[in-house]
């Protein structure tokens, strides 16, 4: 299976967003991919809660959504994006959907963990102001021989998660889109935990990221990239580019990764205390 990460600057306009997304299907489709992975909040980024709360969508009825699905279809590209989905009242959930290459919605995650937080040198973010956390773990089947396991942005400092759902879905390919902020991954949170993720779970990482000034007063981290089950990064974009980076993921590594340091029979505490096993 050949995906495609893709990295944009999102700003408080779905047609602006759209036109960008249909520049980086367009090129994923051109070079053979049959999977785009898009950023969170790749349909909108607001530029305050009660815009972003405003411009929630319903799945069902969405012309936004359905913009996305007709370019799943024109291209015949498996798609994931990331968008406000209206949860009833003065709140929204943060989504991801994931469309397969006839545009039907095949899986939708909306996102757990929620970002409040007094950054370092950064701003103070409270997400659950205006949004509601979800309370499933969600995965789907990909490509025939991946396992895609959903998580969101903040999700990835909870490394649990991802054991739960390589354990108890089977996941060998995770998800991860963001709106990372500059100070965090600057750090080098971003790149760390996601080749921690990668190594611990066995599994590549798809990170597609916001980059660069979205607004006067918010700018992401960038540097989307895709990292192999021995957590090797094989795919990277920079700081602020707009653009996509491909890698043909190959399921045999996986399973030789696997085999040859079985983590999974090891992890005494794991199983003892969790009980969490494979499906
Ligand atoms: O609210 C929106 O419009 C889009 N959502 C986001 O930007 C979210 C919530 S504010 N950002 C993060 O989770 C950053 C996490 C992060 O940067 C870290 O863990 O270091």
């Amino acid at each position: 299976m050949r995906i495609a990460v893709g990295q944009m600057t999102s700003v408080n306009s779905h047609a602006k967003n759209l036109s960008v997304v249909e520049r980086l299907a367009r090129k994923a489709a051109r070079e053979s991919c049959n999977m785009l992975f898009l950023p969170e909040a790749s349909a909108f980024l607001g530029e305050t809660s009660q815009e972003t709360v405003a411009q929630a969508q319903e799945l069902d009825t969405s012309t936004v959504v359905e913009r996305f699905r007709d370019l799943a279809k024109e291209h015949s590209l498996n798609i994931s994006f990331c968008l406000h989905e209206a949860a009833g009242g003065e709140k929204a959930y943060n989504t991801q959907v994931v469309l397969d290459e006839r545009g039907e919605i095949k899986a939708r995650y909306r996102k757990v963990h929620l970002f409040d937080v007094d950054v370092p040198r950064g701003p103070v973010l409270k997400e659950s102001r205006y949004t509601v956390g979800g309370t499933d773990l969600v995965s789907c089947d990909v490509g025939g021989s991946f396992v895609l396991g959903l998580t969101t942005c903040y999700d990835l400092r909870f490394p649990e998660m991802y054991q739960a759902l390589r354990y108890c879905h089977g996941v060998n390919l995770f998800s991860v889109p963001s709106a990372f902020t500059k100070p965090t991954g600057q750090a080098g949170h971003w790149s760390t935990l996601l080749r921690a993720r990668a190594i611990e779970n066995q599994s590549y990482i798809v990170a597609s990221a916001q980059a660069g000034r979205h607004s006067e007063r918010r700018e992401s981290f960038g540097h989307s990239m895709i990292i192999d089950p021995w957590g090797v990064v094989v795919a990277e974009l920079g700081p602020e580019e707009t653009d996509i980076a491909i890698c043909d993921l190959n399921p045999k590594l996986v399973e030789s990764v696997r085999q040859r340091m079985p983590i999974d029979q090891h992890r005494e505490v794991g199983r003892a205390a969790l009980g969490w096993d494979k499906k």
